[in-house]
This record gives C-alpha cells, sequence and structure tokens, in this order.
C-alpha cells in the first residue's frame, strides 16, 4: 500500500528527510511519533503528494483521504458542507451531491457524534469540533489509506477515545490503511501495528510497534526519560515521561 524507497525531501532550500524508507501493508496502521519540528508533516505531506521528493521512490495504492492538522476554510461554509467535499471525487465535473452522497456523509458525521453541528459554520467550531469534521470529510472520501496529521491534537480524552476506536474499526472491518502523526505515544500503544520513530531527518526506526515502541526508544526519541507502566489486571500498558524540571524557575522572584 505504501512503498517509499531512499526518500529525500526538501523543504525552503533546506534538506528535512534524507533517505527515508518505508513499507506499509494494507490493513495496517502506522503511527509516526517524534519531535517538533523533525519533520512528521513533511513526511505526511510526502506521501499525499502534496511534496514532491527531491529523490527516491514512492509508491502509494489506493485513494488516499487526508486529514490535515488545521484547517480554515475559506468561505463561510456549514460543518455539513465541509464534510460533504469528501464526496467530491466521486461526483462528476460538475455534479451536485445525491441522496448518498448526503448519506454517507451523515453517517460518519453520527458515527463521530456531531450530527448537531451540520447547520453551524465550520469556522465558528472549536478546533477540536473542527478537527471531528474533517474526519468526517475524510471518511465520506471512502478512501483506502487514510492520513491523518495529529488528528487527536485537539481532542479532549473521550473524543480520543472515540477516533481511536473508529480508526481501528476502519482497519479491521475494511481493511483500511492509516497512517497517523502524533505526539502522543499512548495513541500508537493502543491502535498501531507499526510505528516509525523519526530521531532526526536522516535516523529513525520503523517496524512493527510490538518490537519498536519501547521505553528504550522513547526516551531517545524525546530524549527525556520515559518509562513504562503496566496496568494489572487490565492488560493494558502506558508509557510517560519522567519530566526532569526542577521548579527552579517557580523560586525566583
Ligand atoms: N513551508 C515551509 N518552508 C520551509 N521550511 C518548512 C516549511 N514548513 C516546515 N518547514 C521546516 O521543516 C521542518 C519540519 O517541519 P514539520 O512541520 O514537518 O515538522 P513536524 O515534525 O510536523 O513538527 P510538529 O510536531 O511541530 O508539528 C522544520 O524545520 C520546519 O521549519
Amino acid at each position: 500500500m505504501i512503498e517509499a524507497s531512499n526518500l529525500t525531501v526538501e523543504r525552503g532550500g533546506r534538506t528535512i528527510l534524507q533517505d527515508y524508507s518505508i513499507t506499509l501493508d494494507r490493513g495496517r496502521t502506522l503511527a509516526v511519533l517524534g519531535a517538533n519540528g523533525v519533520g512528521k508533516t513533511t513526511l505526511i505531506s510526502t506521501l499525499i503528494g502534496v511534496l514532491k521528493p527531491r529523490s527516491g521512490r514512492l509508491r502509494i495504492g489506493g485513494q488516499v483521504g487526508f486529514v490535515p492538522q488545521l484547517f480554515e476554510a475559506p468561505f463561510s461554509y456549514s460543518a455539513l458542507d465541509i464534510a460533504l467535499m469528501g464526496r467530491a471525487r466521486h461526483l462528476g465535473l460538475f455534479g451536485a451531491p445525491g441522496r448518498r452522497d448526503y448519506e454517507i456523509t451523515r453517517h460518519y458525521l453520527g458515527l463521530l457524534g456531531i450530527h448537531h453541528l451540520e447547520p453551524q459554520a465550520f469556522n465558528s467550531l472549536s478546533g477540536g469540533q473542527r478537527q471531528l469534521v474533517m474526519i468526517a470529510q475524510a471518511l465520506a472520501s471512502e478512501c483506502e489509506l487514510l492520513v491523518l496529521d495529529e488528528p487527536c491534537a485537539a481532542l479532549d480524552y473521550k473524543n480520543q477515545d472515540k477516533v481511536l476506536g473508529l480508526l481501528e474499526h476502519l482497519r479491521q472491518a475494511h481493511g483500511m490503511t492509516i497512517v497517523f502523526s502524533t505526539h502522543m505515544p499512548q495513541h500508537a500503544v493502543e491502535i498501531a501495528s507499526d510505528v516509525l520513530l523519526m530521531t532526526s531527518g536522516s535516523s529513525y526506526i520503523c517496524g512493527p510497534a510490538a518490537n519498536a515502541l519501547s521505553a528504550e526508544n522513547l526516551t531517545v526519541l524525546y530524549d527525556l526519560p520515559i518509562a513504562r507502566a503496566d496496568f494489572a489486571g487490565v492488560g493494558k500498558h502506558t508509557y510517560a515521561p519522567l519530566f526532569r524540571h526542577d521548579g527552579a524557575h517557580h523560586d525566583a522572584g
């Protein structure tokens, strides 16, 4: 589904990614993690074809749906209009959305629990509400590869759970392939079959989450001690940062 070999990507004349090679089969979920500015959005923009690599080879199989990190509508569209735009590639050149397009779009708005937002002006919604509408738009496109740039960044715990559950359902029930970036390793623990840990523009670890997602690798990734905690009886575990701050700055003044 994704075959990237030796991708090198530049922005503003600077090399951001060097020699990245990633393979992801259909029906798998890849979580992309790394520090601010390391190049996660650059990689995602390359995968969806917005940025052209300077060198290397990229093969993507299937229709791609994309959920950006931030989105502001250029005109005063309703939330329903924005979600309906996901149907664009199923319409003719001047085709208007029909009953089925509305049904599919409303189905996903319903699954995300945001039916009630349909008539509201998209730009008047909160950041988290907009993020959910953009996810509905991508799902309405009925894509085979779904790429999401920090899809849960603005969401509360309940909505994070909803989105993670929906992504997992789409993968299991429809064989969808999913790539998402995140600053929350827990989200990778929950739903990722594979992880890409971007240590720098030229150094990374990519592989099955069961091997690659570890306290040791996350400690290197974030340059901060990260500990694993297992929850007895629940069969779950998480990773937590051991923040180093000593509160010294609170004493000033
Ligand atoms: N439009 C641009 N023109 C030139 N350089 C850019 C542009 N956008 C981003 N960059 C640079 O590319 C590098 C990677 O940025 P990118 O947005 O891919 O990082 P990121 O890992 O997604 O960061 P974050 O976690 O903060 O969202 C940064 O050094 C950034 O300054």
